[in-house]
């Protein structure tokens, strides 16, 4: 068989696909606590859209566009959905490295944030239907419907924050 008349060969062919993946745009998250250096609470959104996903808990965020970093691209994100501006702070590292893997092939990137001086409060202007300050405790965080490929992170961002916020948020 030749490729050149069959197109490309299976291993041609899978490349090509995560190759298809790795540029599909990446997603960027925020866990916003409530406090730099001793944060009892995490702000969580709850999607209102689109229907698969709504009614899912979730960290705020979205789709970093061309050409754009992942921290402007956070700094926007939050801007428009919850009408705030952050300090962002470490990310929450996924064990891969390139973000945490999301259902649809993307790969999502969650950093720490607060809540910048003299930031409106966070409201739900876009794609979210609530906001909670959700305590940081397991069984809290647990008991949300999260959208399902965030749960390992919340476990993850749980055991960062187990030491401290020292090194990890500026204020921390
Ligand atoms: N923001 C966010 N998206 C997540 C999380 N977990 C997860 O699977 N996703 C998925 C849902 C969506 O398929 C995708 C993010 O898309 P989005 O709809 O929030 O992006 P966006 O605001 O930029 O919207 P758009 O450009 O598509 O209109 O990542 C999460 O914790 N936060």
């Amino acid at each position: 068989m030749d490729d050149r008349t069959h197109g490309v060969t299976g291993e041609q062919g899978a490349r090509s696909v995560g190759e298809r993946r790795a540029q599909r745009r990446a997603v960027v998250g925020a866990a916003v606590l409530d406090d730099a250096a001793a944060p009892a609470r995490m702000l969580v959104g709850r999607r209102s859209a689109p229907a698969a996903l709504a009614g899912l808990w979730e960290f705020p965020g979205g789709k970093v566009e061309p050409g754009e970093g992942a921290a402007s691209a956070l700094h926007r994100e939050l801007a428009e959905e919850l009408g705030v501006r952050v300090r962002l702070g470490a990310e929450v590292p996924a064990p891969e490295g390139e973000g945490w893997p999301l259902a649809n092939g993307r790969r999502l990137h969650v950093f720490l944030a607060v809540l910048a001086d003299g930031s409106a409060a966070p409201s739900p202007l876009q794609d979210h239907d609530r906001l909670e300050w959700c305590p940081l405790e397991r069984a809290a965080l647990h008991a949300l419907d999260w959208i399902p490929a965030d749960r390992p992170i919340v476990d993850a961002l749980l055991d960062l924050l187990q030491s401290g916020t020292q090194d990890l948020l500026p204020g921390g």
